[in-house]
């Protein structure tokens, strides 16, 4: 079974997957392998020096990741641009990687920002929307990041279509810090573990 986890910045995606890591469950992280793929792959490469220029990249060939974040989350085509390069790879790369751990697991974890307005739900077996309220969300990232809150609204702006969409979701997952999230994930993994034995069961 594939299961998908997503919503906006802050929301709380990579938290609750480390629960599900901890329980032995494989996590596949869209942002984390994007990355990988950007600046691994020459193919990908070659195009995001096309488009942004070679200051998308630092001279050790790291992503210029400040540069690029403010290219995409100031510029809706520019954006366009970036997820027609980078998605399709990293959705190709996701099938590679499930299909590899699903012989030996009775399901996985896609986490991803995006999974809506980009049509990928439809190749998961079911999808958890994590909600937690805006400010809350802002205020974790602030902690988290380098980056002003006028900077995430930019992005909460970005992912707007997503959450248009959060009907499609099949479990939903409120960080709110007013329902305790860990007995809702170890809920959700015994579902989605349903055909393994109870005692093989963390
Ligand atoms: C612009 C980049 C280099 C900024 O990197 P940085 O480490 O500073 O930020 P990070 O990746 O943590 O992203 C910050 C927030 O923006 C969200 N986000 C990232 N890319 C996108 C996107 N294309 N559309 C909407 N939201 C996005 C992330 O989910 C996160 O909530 C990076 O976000 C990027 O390469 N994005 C484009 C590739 C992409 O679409 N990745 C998402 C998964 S497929
Ligand atoms: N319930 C919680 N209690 C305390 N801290 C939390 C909780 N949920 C999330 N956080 C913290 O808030 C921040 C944002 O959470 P997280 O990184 O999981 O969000 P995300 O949805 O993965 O965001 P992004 O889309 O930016 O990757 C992190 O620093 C995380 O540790």
């Amino acid at each position: 079974m594939q299961v998908g986890i997503t919503g906006g910045i802050g929301a709380g995606k990579s938290f609750i997957c480390r629960v599900f890591k901890v329980l032995g469950t494989p996590i596949y992280n869209a942002d984390a392998s994007a990355k990988m793929l950007m600046t691994e792959d020459p193919e990908i490469i070659y195009e995001i020096k096309q488009v942004f220029g070679e200051e998308a990249y630092l001279e050790n060939g790291k992503l210029n990741r400040a540069y690029l974040a403010n290219q995409i989350f100031n510029d809706q085509k520019k954006l366009t641009t970036m997820n027609e390069i980078v998605h399709p790879r990293v959705a190709a790369h996701y099938e590679n990687w499930a299909e590899i751990q699903l012989k030996k697991h009775p399901y996985v974890v896609k986490e991803a920002a995006l999974m809506f307005s980009n049509g990928n739900y439809k190749k998961l077996d079911k999808v958890i929307v994590v909600d937690a309220p805006i400010e809350k969300r802002i205020q974790r990232v602030v902690a988290r990041d380098h980056r002003s809150p006028k900077q995430i609204e930019d992005i909460i702006e970005k992912q707007k279509k997503e959450e248009d969409l959060f009907s499609l979701a099949d479990y939903r997952l409120d960080n709110d810090d007013s329902t305790l999230l860990i007995p809702q994930i170890i809920e959700l993994h015994k579902t989605f573990s349903v055909g393994q034995k109870e005692s093989e069961l963390i």
